[in-house]
């Protein structure tokens, strides 16, 4: 059993780290790296699971902490899997609702049934820098891209999300219901039981 008191997240990305707080519950403080550095490494990677590495990497680095890294996007059938781990750049880097208007408009006259996407979420944990065994651990969430967006929480693509266990887009759910079904919940899950923490 590994036992961390306080981690620093690799990520800049505030829903994230509100999500993975209160996943990880009070035992586990989680620092965010936006109070070492604002710099983001660029994610170099072909894989969820580079770029999560790379980016731990970078934080137990800057902050001399273990660190934690959460490399995450959506990944859309009918196109291929795209945009997958450029889901945060897809409309360069424009933000949140240029990629999800550049997404509808991709998506504008593909029927229901072919609209199946998955959230796909890695976690990669490293205990310094040049950690040679990172732990990591991945979930999928399965769905469905709506043809218009619905509902306020959540962040990034959740208003488009359309989740089948609750007939609602993940952006309808409330904080609490999406931390216990979501695609970062079940990495989370998988990482709580390499840490002995369940
Ligand atoms: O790299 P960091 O600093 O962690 O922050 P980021 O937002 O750039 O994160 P990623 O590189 O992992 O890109 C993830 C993309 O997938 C989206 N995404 C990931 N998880 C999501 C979730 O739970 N709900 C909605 N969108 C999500 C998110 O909005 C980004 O566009
Ligand atoms: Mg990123």
């Amino acid at each position: 059993m590994i036992n961390f008191t306080q981690l620093v997240l690799a990520s800049h990305n505030a829903g994230k780290l509100k999500e993975l707080q209160a996943m990880l519950g009070e035992s586990v403080h989680l620092r965010s790296i936006g109070e070492f550095s604002s710099v983001e490494p660029e994610e170099t990677g072909l894989s969820f699971v580079e770029n999560a590495i790379l980016k731990a990497r970078n934080a137990a680095r800057i902050s001399g902490l273990p660190a934690l890294a959460d490399d995450s996007g959506l990944a859309v059938d009918f196109l291929g899997g795209a945009p997958g781990i450029y889901s945060a750049r897809y409309a360069d880097g424009q933000g949140d609702a240029a990629n999800n208007a550049k997404l509808l408009d991709a998506l504008k006259d593909v029927p229901e049934a072919e609209r199946g996407a998955q959230f796909v979420c890695v976690l990669a944990l490293v205990r310094h820098a040049e950690d040679p065994l990172p732990i990591l651990c991945e979930g999928l969430w399965h769905g469905r891209i709506l043809p218009a967006a619905s509902g306020e929480h959540g962040f990034g693509y959740d208003p488009l999300f359309w989740v089948p266990e609750r007939d609602c887009s993940s952006a309808e759910l409330s904080p609490s219901e999406k931390n216990l079904i979501s695609h970062r919940a079940r990495a989370m899950d998988l990482l709580r039981q390499r840490l002995g923490l369940k």
